[in-house]
């Protein structure tokens, strides 16, 4: 079974206007609302492609119903927490430019932790975690371990695409497969990553620190993937970009739904990058004859090595 876990889900409010003026009174000509939060995608995507999961996390309020609702709609199983607190709305501004407004995250007590931790601790060997978006304050370093550790010794493999402390923290566990954008894999080197032969270094040093699966998203200038025995630089898919929200987080469910199916890595990442361009010139996430369609376009170049 492949289980999502988003610990801060959000219901997506996406916003579309000719043009968007700070300060002003600005009027939608239309709106959009999305169950969101990159685990919950991670899910919406795979239902696509008809792999099923189960969505894990918390959630609260009204929104957390919208968001539980709209799963089951889909055929998602879920399996939340719920909280006190009212799941945040992210606001999405697609005008001239995409502006995006998150909201904070939930205040999650040690006692839904455990129940979350109870979960993990029931699934099976070869079962996968996608541990996926952001990772509220009040979750410690140690609680991270622990849900990493538990995964190692049940022989359930961990996807992790998060940012910031949390990534750092779960890095040194050696996750399955993590899939960091150019800025999350900066951030954890403390640099600015300009270049794909910089994305390659210290992607690299992930996979030498024992990670298996390394995808580096660039957004609109393609990706890199590597493990242990080769370096893949996949080339920008062109097209009319309509929404990127959850581009990286439909790359990290097909990148699963293939390694499942038993595709090369190669090919598994040539459709990961075809789902993100997909997600990226659609108004919702990708859908499954637009990825098949965009990964016979897809260009991949492939070393043993590159320095
Ligand atoms: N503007 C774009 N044009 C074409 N493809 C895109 C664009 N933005 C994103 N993508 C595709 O989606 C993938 C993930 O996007 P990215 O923005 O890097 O991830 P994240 O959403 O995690 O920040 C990219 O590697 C690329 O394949
Ligand atoms: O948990 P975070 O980092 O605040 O991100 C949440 C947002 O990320 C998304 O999951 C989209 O993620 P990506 O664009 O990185 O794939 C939205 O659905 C959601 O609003």
């Amino acid at each position: 079974m492949i289980y999502t876990c988003t610990m801060a889900p959000s219901v997506d409010y996406t916003t579309y206007l000719a043009s968007f003026q700070v300060g002003g009174l600005n009027r939608a000509n239309a709106v959009n609302y999305y169950p969101g939060g990159k685990g919950i995608n991670v899910s919406r995507v795979l239902q696509q492609f008809n792999i099923p999961s189960t969505a894990l996390g918390f959630v609260g309020g009204f929104t957390g119903k919208f968001i539980t609702q709209k799963l089951q709609e889909e055929g998602i199983k879920t399996d939340f927490i719920q909280t006190k607190e009212t799941t945040r709305i992210n606001v999405k501004v697609k005008a001239e430019e995409a502006t995006e407004l998150n909201g904070p995250t939930p205040f999650i007590s040690e006692k839904q932790q455990r129940e979350l931790l109870k979960k993990i601790s029931q699934f099976n060997k070869h079962d996968w975690l996608i541990l996926a978006g952001s990772i509220p304050s009040t979750i410690s370093s140690a609680f991270l371990e622990e849900i990493a550790k538990t995964c190692k010794q049940l022989g359930v493999r961990l996807v992790v695409d998060t940012s910031g402390q949390p990534l750092r923290q779960l890095m040194t566990t050696t996750p399955y497969f993590v899939k960091p954008n150019e800025h999350e894999l900066g951030d954890l080197f403390n640099k600015k990553i300009t270049s794909v032969d910089e994305a390659i270094y210290f992607g690299k040093q992930l996979v030498e620190n024992g990670i298996q699966h390394v995808i580096v998203s660039l957004g609109a200038k393609g990706a890199i993937y590597l493990t242990d025995d080769c370096i893949a630089v996949a080339d920008p898919v062109q097209g009319e970009v309509i929404n990127t929200v959850g581009a990286g987080d439909s790359m990290v469910a097909a990148f699963i739904e293939q390694m499942t199916a038993e595709a090369s890595k190669v090919d598994a990442f040539r459709y990961a990058v075809a789902a993100g361009s997909a997600t990226a010139f659609s108004n919702d996430l990708c859908d499954r004859q637009l990825v098949e369609k965009l990964a016979q376009d897809v260009s991949v170049h492939i070393y043993t090595d590159r320095k």
